[in-house]
């Protein structure tokens, strides 16, 4: 089974415009979809939209929307009621694909919240092949939450197997997987190329790059993720847009490229593709197969409509070119 952590899940609404974004004009939508959302909640939508096992934690009350979603769509989770919303963010979708996002920060959580919300994932994931703790926190959270979640999910008094646990999210809560021992750091992270280009600089990576230029530059961004593997983290995951994406170890890196498609929404683009890896890493597939199922996941999520997320069967693995890259770091 896999487990999602969803610290500040939201109910995402995608607006469709006719045209390109007029800033101060009033424009009329074409189209509006609404689905439950948040990093981890996505990732469990997509393994179950493919018949995988998930369970999302998160927190809400049974009657928040963001639950009423998982529930009528037939996701599993766990949740924590904290007497408060849970928070709506906005994506602008112009027809050439480009997308805006507006993210709200959510609602605080208090320590109390915050210690219950850890031991509802900590009880729920025994057992558990992989945990994913994703998305950025909300207030009052402290940036160094997952890892600290993540020394906690690896010390197994009993010596049970501990799960593989991933980290996608942005910001200081990233920054701060790099931080401390190994207990503390992520088997497998899944940044963007503006998210690499953070982690990178946080890794001591001195020639850092701004996210075009990794974007444009595949080697590079390999060079970029090797720094990061290198300061103890398992892989790096990293998804580079239409540019497909890298996948760095500690033993190669190599870059995975999808022929083009017609974007039409790239909101939970990269969370399908962490779905795709994980899909493939737990029936056994190789890096590179790995790293090809993400490609073949994000490239079908971004030519659905909002944040739908594919099935495995409207994904096409065999159109993705996979070529090894060198990945000295300096
Ligand atoms: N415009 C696009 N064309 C083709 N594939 C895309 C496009 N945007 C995203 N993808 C696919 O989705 C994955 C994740 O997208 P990316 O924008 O890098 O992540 P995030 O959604 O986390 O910002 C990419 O690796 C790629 O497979
Ligand atoms: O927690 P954050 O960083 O605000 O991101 C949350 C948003 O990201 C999403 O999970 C989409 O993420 P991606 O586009 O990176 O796949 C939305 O569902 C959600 O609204």
């Amino acid at each position: 089974m896999i487990v999602t952590l969803t610290a500040n899940p939201s109910l995402d609404r995608t607006v469709e415009l006719p045209g390109a974004l007029a800033r101060g004009e009033v424009q009329r939508a074409v189209a509006v979809h609404q689905e439950s959302g948040g990093k981890g909640v996505n990732v469990s939508r997509a393994l179950v939209a493919s018949g995988l096992d998930t369970l999302a934690v998160l927190p809400g009350a049974d009657s928040d929307p963001v639950l009423s979603g998982l529930h009528d769509g037939g996701v599993p989770f766990a949740a924590l009621p904290i007497g408060q919303a849970l928070r709506s963010n906005v994506t602008l979708t112009e027809p050439d694909g480009v997308t805006t996002k507006i993210n709200e920060p959510g609602p605080e959580l208090s320590e109390e919240q915050q210690e219950a919300l850890i031991g509802l994932l900590l009880e729920r994931s025994r057992g558990a092949s992989w945990v994913v703790l994703a998305g950025s926190l909300p207030p009052g959270v402290p940036a160094d939450f997952y890892a600290t979640i993540a020394r906690r999910l690896r010390s197994t008094p009993d010596g049970t197997v501990s799960p593989s646990i991933a980290i996608d999210s942005s910001g200081a809560p990233l920054a701060a997987s790099l931080v401390g021992d190994a207990s503390g750091k992520p088997d497998l992270l899944k940044p963007n190329a503006e998210e690499l280009a953070e982690l990178a600089a946080a890794a001591g990576f001195t020639s850092v790059s701004t996210a075009d230029e990794l974007e444009a530059d595949p080697a590079k961004a390999a060079e970029a993720a090797a720094a990061v593997v290198a300061s103890g983290v398992g892989a790096v995951l990293a998804t580079l847009g239409s540019k497909g994406a890298i996948l760095v170890t500690a033993d190669g890196a190599w870059l995975a490229t999808h022929p083009p498609i017609k974007a039409v929404s790239t909101v939970g683009a990269g969370d399908s593709a962490l779905a795709g890896y994980l899909l493939a890493a737990t029936q056994g597939g190789s890096a590179q197969d790995c790293l090809r199922q993400a490609v073949a996941h994000g490239a079908a999520a971004a030519s659905l409509p909002g944040s739908t997320v594919p099935a495995v069967h409207q994904t096409t693995p065999n159109a993705v070119i996979i070529t090894a890259l060198q990945k000295d770091s300096q």
